[in-house]
């Protein structure tokens, strides 16, 4: 047997910290994850994928408040109604071509602004119409900088207290109070900020803010990797009207806003928080659950299924299950709402012990097997050989799975890496005895 070739880890997450203490505007995302390096071409891709032929994209240097900044400008290239409804949104965004945690994230957008804009007119959000939100520079500025984060490969999100601004604004509305009203609704449960003159924060800018980020704080903890600095339209003497973005690798530093979790959390782990997105459907064809759960998978879920239930009226049906990271949650709550039947769902916050994991490869009969090691402390405490791996080599020698899993399981022990054996936690392998 060949020693395990180095251990690998799952993919380094990206945190994005969105400082929105200066206001937030669909547009100034856009610019400030472009400045950070995300290809205007690929944005471009995915606005065309949604609304094809419909606006061009184009991001030039400027100054605001003498700070240099990219402004993105969303030309729009033919006729826009004065209004489109939420549901038609959602339709092209669902039958675009676009990658998964993209769609979902604009839905998770345009579902905030539609909940806010129905609560605002005392309507449900389905037959809400949208004017200046909905219109097709507001579609480019979503799908825009959905796409921009895709690009930059986050993977967390938190946003700064946003400055909403004061005074009055003129829209399809007539003059409204700033904070606009979709604004307030958008910011509730936001810490914002007071004072600073005009409409420091848009509808969409506060949907697109705080669909995307999980947590509202000061710069989190993080080894900063890119910056990008957003630019807005006006440019005010004095305060730089711009959006910054942060990314980076989280660590462990301290901040002022340490993520809360209870001290019960786990059994000596790092607990992580988790939510559990739950709705009972008794009335989608069974055909398109694969679909469903294919989707939340692909959108980043950390896991999807289903249990079969019996529901009121003796009906049969299901209750899906979603385990995803809190600021995935609106996100794929909108995928949910998107493909099944459901009216609604239940969304409950969980904390979850997850061993730290790590992968070795052992050789079974002239092929490789992945062995997938949970460890924790310095010591192996699970080491289960990858299965579609072991069910791969036993179609390909023609010889029983179970023969393989063996030899495998031997392989991974005789390698040391089996349960209660030390672990280096650092080089990621089994440690020198
Ligand atoms: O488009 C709609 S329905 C709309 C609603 C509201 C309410 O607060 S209600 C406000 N606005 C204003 O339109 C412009 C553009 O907004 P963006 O988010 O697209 O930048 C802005 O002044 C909003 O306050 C529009
Ligand atoms: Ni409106």
């Amino acid at each position: 047997m060949t020693p395990p070739s180095p251990a690998t880890s799952a993919p380094t997450p990206t945190l994005l910290w969105i400082d929105a203490s200066a206001g937030i505007a669909g547009d100034m995302l856009l610019g400030a994850l472009v400045d950070a390096g995300a290809a205007l071409d690929d944005l471009q891709s995915a606005v065309d994928a949604v609304i094809p032929g419909s606006v061009r994209l184009a991001a030039h240097g400027v100054t605001r408040a003498g700070l240099r900044a990219t402004k993105v400008e969303v030309e729009v290239l033919v006729d826009d109604p004065p209004h489109r409804t939420w549901t038609t949104i959602r339709d092209l965004l669902v039958a675009a071509d676009l990658a998964e945690p993209v769609r979902a994230r604009a839905l998770a957008a345009f579902a905030r602004l539609a909940e806010a804009e129905g609560r605002v007119h005392g309507i449900p959000p389905e037959d809400v119409h949208f004017h200046e939100v909905g219109a097709l520079d507001a579609i480019a500025d979503v799908v825009g900088s959905c796409a921009g984060v895709e690009a930059l490969g986050v993977t967390d999100a938190v946003v700064s207290p946003i400055a909403l601004g004061s005074g009055t604004v003129t829209a399809h509305h007539g003059v409204l109070p700033v904070p606009a009203p979709a604004a307030l609704e958008l910011s509730r449960g936001w810490d914002v900020l007071a004072g600073g003159r005009g409409e420091l924060a848009t509808p969409t800018g506060l949907a697109l803010a705080t669909s995307l980020a999980g947590a509202c704080g000061p710069l989190p903890a993080l080894r900063p990797d890119r910056t990008g600095i957003g630019a807005g339209t006006r440019d005010t003497p004095g305060r730089a009207n711009v959006v910054r973005v942060v990314l980076g690798t989280p660590t462990r530093g301290t901040t002022d806003a340490p993520v809360v979790v209870p001290a019960d959390a786990g059994p000596g782990g790092t607990p992580e928080r988790a939510v559990v997105l739950e709705t009972n459907v008794d009335d989608l064809d069974p055909r398109v659950w694969p679909d469903v759960l294919e989707r939340l998978l692909a959108a980043g879920a950390w896991d999807a299924w289903l249990t079969p239930i019996v529901m009121k009226k003796g009906r049969p049906a299901h209750t899906l299950h979603v385990l995803c990271g809190p600021e995935q949650a609106t996100a794929l709550g909108a995928v949910v709402l998107a493909h099944t039947s459901t009216l609604g769902l239940r969304v409950t916050s969980v904390v979850r012990d997850v061993l730290d994991r790590a992968w070795v490869a052992v050789e079974v009969d002239g092929g490789t097997v992945r062995v997938k090691v949970g460890h924790r402390a310095g010591r192996v405490v699970q080491a289960t050989p990858e299965f579609g791996d072991v069910a791969a080599l036993a179609a390909d020698r023609g010889v029983p799975v179970r023969q393989v899993l063996a030899q495998a399981q031997a392989a991974a022990t005789a390698a040391g890496v089996v349960q209660g054996a030390p672990w280096d936690p650092v080089d990621g392998g089994p440690a020198p005895a």
